[in-house]
């Protein structure tokens, strides 16, 4: 096998003094979902900040393309699409403007492609309203939008499909297995168990941590 993508090597992560996970292996290859699973508290959330380089690790190392990350902002940034459980989104801006201005980390989109993104997660008409009078699942896809445009190759995602009707869960689904199925790859945390999904799909209970590196 080839080396993997991304790679977490003896990590451990303590908050507050308290161990929430150590000695965690775990390797991802392109075409690979791994979803985090765990009992609230566990570390779910700061096992994906480490992994999108917010967070320091107490022990340990992340890798990417084999080398640590800690070296290459850069690339990290260049292929790390990060979004959080907080939809992140601004109130005062459009969808529209809230796509733009999140897009902008990456590439800068053009406005047809952006509405475009927004039309995928039913958005449509939508576009240009303040984001305040959205409602909670509807900010949700505007978030969400940013993986329907020239996404980069990893998706670290907490909690993607909160908020989201029945419909939206199954067509995020649908997309991030495909995202996986065309060589991309997803780490993400969700409390909800996926129906579909990628032939590379992979669990990290953090209840059971160890080491899920390449057998
Ligand atoms: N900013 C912070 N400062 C200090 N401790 C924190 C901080 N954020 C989280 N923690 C602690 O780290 C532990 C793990 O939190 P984390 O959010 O990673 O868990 P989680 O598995 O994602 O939980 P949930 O399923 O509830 O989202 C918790 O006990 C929490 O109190």
């Amino acid at each position: 096998m080839t080396s993997p993508f991304l790679e977490a090597v003896a990590l451990a992560c303590e908050r507050d003094l308290r161990v929430l996970f150590e000695r965690l292996d775990f390797a991802l290859h392109p075409g690979q979902m791994l979803q985090i699973a765990g009992p609230n508290g566990s570390g779910k959330t700061s096992l994906l900040r480490l992994l999108a380089g917010l967070m320091q690790p107490t022990e340990g190392e992340i890798r990417l393309a084999g080398r640590p990350l800690a070296e290459q902002r850069g690339e990290l940034t260049r292929n790390l699409l990060w979004i959080g459980h907080a939809a992140g989104i601004k109130g005062l801006l459009s969808p529209e403007e809230n796509l733009a201005w999140l897009c902008a980390l990456h590439t800068p989109e053009p406005r047809t492609a952006l509405w475009t993104a927004l039309e995928a997660v039913g958005l449509r008409g939508f576009e240009d309203v303040p984001c305040h009078t959205l409602s909670a699942g509807q900010q949700r896809r505007v978030a969400l939008a940013r993986l329907y445009l020239d996404a980069p190759p990893l998706w670290v995602l907490d909690e993607p499909f909160t908020a989201l009707d029945k419909h939206g869960v199954a067509q995020l689904e649908e997309h991030l297995a495909r995202h996986c199925e065309s060589g991309g790859m997803v780490v993400l945390t969700t409390h909800h168990s996926l129906t579909r999904k990628p032939a590379g799909y992979r669990e990290l209970d953090l209840a059971r941590a160890g080491s899920l590196a390449d057998e």
